[in-house]
């Protein structure tokens, strides 16, 4: 009897003292296991008197169900604290900032073409590509800029061989769509063309260009003057005011440029339009007949306008970048403010 109560006050005390599960299980090895303590308590019983055997299996096993009631208990109370200390580590503060996630960003160039593009698509117009590479026949002749026209040589054309070379315009596609006569046409052509121009904070040798061109009967000036102001206060808000000032093309007659109050200033004059309150933006201009009759269209039934306006010129406006060169330097930081 002394025996079996040493054995639960030691087991109690064992299992108290345990601070990990393992502990707990190597406590009911030792005392319940096939070599512990309470079994080595059964193979003593010969030593019993046979009428006490009955009483000392029954008190074993009391003692053996006390022990372990207390282990599980205490394995329970101990997987609890385990859970709950878990659970605290676990915590998920929803207050916190959320890390940036890097998204990807739009070129300055993309978005000035996505957003001119937008605003044409939304006057019905068709959007048009063509080759990069070009016949002398659609670059220049096509479009009216005769064999000796400066344009033409060296310093400002990419020549691949006399008669190829690198477009210096998206007029080319124009024409090419004049060809096919499908009329009436309203289309503009975005596309990079090359110019063996100085490198400078304002030319680059490839540059983005994008070009209109509208062709029907009774197409007049004023048709011409509508659509760019339209253009001009959707690009750079309602309150601009657009001029028109006389200029030259050999692709179009008569020809014009058109200037946008400044939008920093609103006209007054700035820093940004060197005091003067307007920008230019584009050219333009009524179809040359010539250029109908090049492309098989007869200027007395059809008339049209055209236009062209450079991409970096629209990017570079808008954003305030003062040199083009860092469009095309693929600086990081430079690009991921847009
Ligand atoms: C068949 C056809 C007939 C006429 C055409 O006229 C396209 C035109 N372009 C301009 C013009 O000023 N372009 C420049 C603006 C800045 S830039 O990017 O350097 C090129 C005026 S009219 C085109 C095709």
């Amino acid at each position: 009897k002394e025996k079996l109560q040493s054995i639960k006050e030691e087991a109690i005390r064992q299992i108290e003292a345990s601070d990990v599960p393992e502990k707990l299980n190597e406590v009911r090895v030792k005392f319940l296991g096939k070599k512990g303590e309470l079994t080595a308590v059964l193979k003593a019983m010969k030593d019993v008197a046979p009428e006490e055997r009955p009483k000392v299996g029954q008190m074993v096993n009391e003692t053996r169900a006390a022990i372990e009631k207390l282990l599980e208990e205490t394995k329970q109370n101990m997987e609890r604290k385990i859970r709950e200390e878990r659970l605290k580590q676990e915590v998920i503060d929803v207050t916190l900032p959320s890390k940036k996630n890097m998204v990807g960003h739009s070129h300055p160039n993309t978005i000035a073409q996505e957003e001119v593009e937008r605003i044409f698509i939304g006057m019905g117009y068709e959007v048009v590509e063509g080759p990069e590479i070009e016949y002398d026949l659609y670059n220049f002749e096509k479009l009216n800029i005769p064999a000796d026209h400066p344009a033409k040589d060296e310093q400002d054309t990419f020549y691949i061989n006399k008669d190829i070379v690198l477009r210096t315009q998206t007029s080319p596609v124009q024409a090419r769509i004049m060809e096919e006569g499908k009329l009436p046409i309203r289309m503009i052509s975005p596309g990079r063309v090359f110019r063996s121009d100085e490198v400078d904070a304002t030319h680059s040798p490839s540059f983005h260009q994008i070009e209109g061109l509208v062709v029907d009967k009774k197409i007049s000036f004023s048709d011409l003057k509508g659509t760019l102001e339209v253009f001009a206060k959707e690009l750079f808000g309602p309150e601009t005011k657009t001029k028109f000032r006389p200029h030259h093309f050999p692709f179009t007659e008569p020809s014009a440029e058109m200037d946008v109050t400044c939008f920093k200033c609103g006209g007054k004059g700035c820093r940004f339009c060197k005091g003067s309150g307007w920008i230019e933006i584009l050219g333009c201009g009524m179809v040359h007949p010539h250029v109908f009759e090049m492309c098989g269209i007869d200027p007395e039934e059809y008339t049209g306008f055209a236009f062209g306006v450079g991409l970096e010129r629209i990017a570079l406006l808008k954003y305030e970048i003062d040199d083009m060169r860092l469009l095309y330097e693929n600086d990081i930081r430079f690009l991921k403010q847009f």
